[in-house]
């Protein structure tokens, strides 16, 4: 029996908002879990401080399945992303208590590695094509083995994915949500040439990945798969709103380009039909928003059963605590398939010491008991809570369309 004793909650932002809970034990043993929700954190911080915390205390951290059933069902509330990343903060911590106790890193209680480590992709944006692709090519020279490319939309004033600061994108960007304009016509034909001009310069021998972000129709999302095609990208992201799953049907009829989806889903009810039909080839839910290693080990058990590999999101707003909870799941899963990593600021990484680290393209936990992650409450104290929205998304004629 490992009783809990405490638990809190830690909000800081060092650069961008996170949430972290602290679980700690009667012999003195913490673990951390993440709770990040962008634009929503605060909501998170009530729900575990006002909810989950009471209902901890004297339960046996070891315990780790029961305590999310507790949390899942005893609820009575189900599912949905505040809920479901509440109970994805306590599952990490347990995990991170448990590994500590044990003195073994966490993927070693998930079964051992199953590869050498972790394929991960890096954000190359730019205002036009060549910016674009000069980033693209300084990821390949830092040695990643795949890229996202994101490009500024010629007659848009300003696209998502497109930062100012080349490393560190922020999409959560001010204090009330800022307005981004939008036009497929426009979007449609800036992506081909992005893609050959990306083949050209890079070659064959890296992958090239690009996200949508929900913003077309599935028989537009059909057509770019489809143009895309002789660019072979690694898959196209979040082509349509997911929350009809049959809607995947209809692209799939149109193209062989590999589809994603699935960094804002919270359970296995989210992509049940997408993978059990086999509509898509990466699920990207991920650690915190869909209940922790505990839920996502079952969504990645369904997925393996159907040829859908993992590609976990891995944005800003997933803490370092994140980073090593999905490089734990994603070392020893069976169908790891790759992972996202936008490098977090200086200022972050100071605030959440770890022991993780990239090379050549591919990261590993470390070997560190438990998650490998600590945080510096001291220096998170001079990072207090800063309100941060995400933008909102109009078409040119003001109508407010899917971010
Ligand atoms: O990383 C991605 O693929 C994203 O789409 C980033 C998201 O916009 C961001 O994490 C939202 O909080
Ligand atoms: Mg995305």
């Amino acid at each position: 029996m490992a009783e809990i004793e405490a638990a809190r909650v830690i909000v800081t932002s060092p650069g961008r908002n996170f949430v972290t809970l602290e679980v700690r034990t009667k012999d003195g043993v913490t673990g951390l879990g993440d709770a990040t929700l962008n634009g929503r954190e605060l909501s998170v911080a009530s729900y575990l401080g006002d909810h989950v915390i009471p209902c901890l205390i004297g339960r046996d951290a070891h315990r780790i399945e029961d305590i999310w059933q507790y949390l899942y069902k005893g609820a009575y509330w189900r599912r949905g992303p505040v809920t479901m990343t509440a109970i994805a903060a306590v599952d990490m911590a347990l995990w991170d208590i448990k590994g500590k106790v044990a003195g073994l890193p966490v993927y070693q209680l998930l079964g051992g590695a199953s590869r050498e480590g972790c394929m991960v992709y890096g954000h190359a944006n730019g205002a036009d094509i060549e910016a674009t692709i000069e980033a693209a090519l300084d990821y390949r020279e830092q040695g990643y083995k795949a890229i996202r490319l994101q490009s500024g939309v010629p007659g848009l004033a300003s696209t998502y994915g497109v930062s100012k600061d080349r490393y560190f994108y922020e999409p959560a960007d001010a204090d009330l949500p800022s307005e981004n304009l939008w036009s497929t016509e426009k979007y449609l034909r800036s992506v081909p040439p992005l893609f050959e001009a990306g083949r050209e310069a890079l070659g064959w021998d890296v992958h090239l990945l690009h996200d949508v972000h929900h913003r077309l129709t599935p028989i537009e999302a059909g057509r770019l798969g489809r143009d895309l095609e002789p660019y072979r990208p690694f898959w196209l992201e979040d082509a349509t709103p997911a929350e009809n799953q049959e809607a995947f049907r209809l692209i799939r009829r149109h193209t062989t380009t590999p589809l994603a989806v699935g960094e804002i889903f919270n359970s296995v009810h989210d992509c049940r039909q997408l993978i059990q039909e086999q509509l898509i080839d990466y699920v990207r839910a991920t650690v915190v928003h869909a209940g922790g290693i505990t839920h996502l080990r079952r969504i990645a058990a369904l997925a393996d059963l159907y040829q859908v590999r993992t590609g976990c999101h891995g944005a800003t707003d997933l803490s370092p605590v994140s980073m090593a909870a999905a490089l734990h799941f994603g070392l020893s899963v069976p169908n790891f398939g790759i992972q996202e990593y936008m490098r977090h600021t200086p200022e972050t990484d100071a605030v959440f010491p770890h022991a993780y680290r990239f090379q050549d393209g591919m990261m590993h936990p470390g070997d560190t008991p438990g998650l490998g992650v600590g945080i510096d409450e001291t220096l998170a104290a001079k990072h207090p809570y800063k309100r941060a929205y995400l933008p909102v998304n109009r078409l040119q004629d003001g109508t407010l369309f899917n971010w």
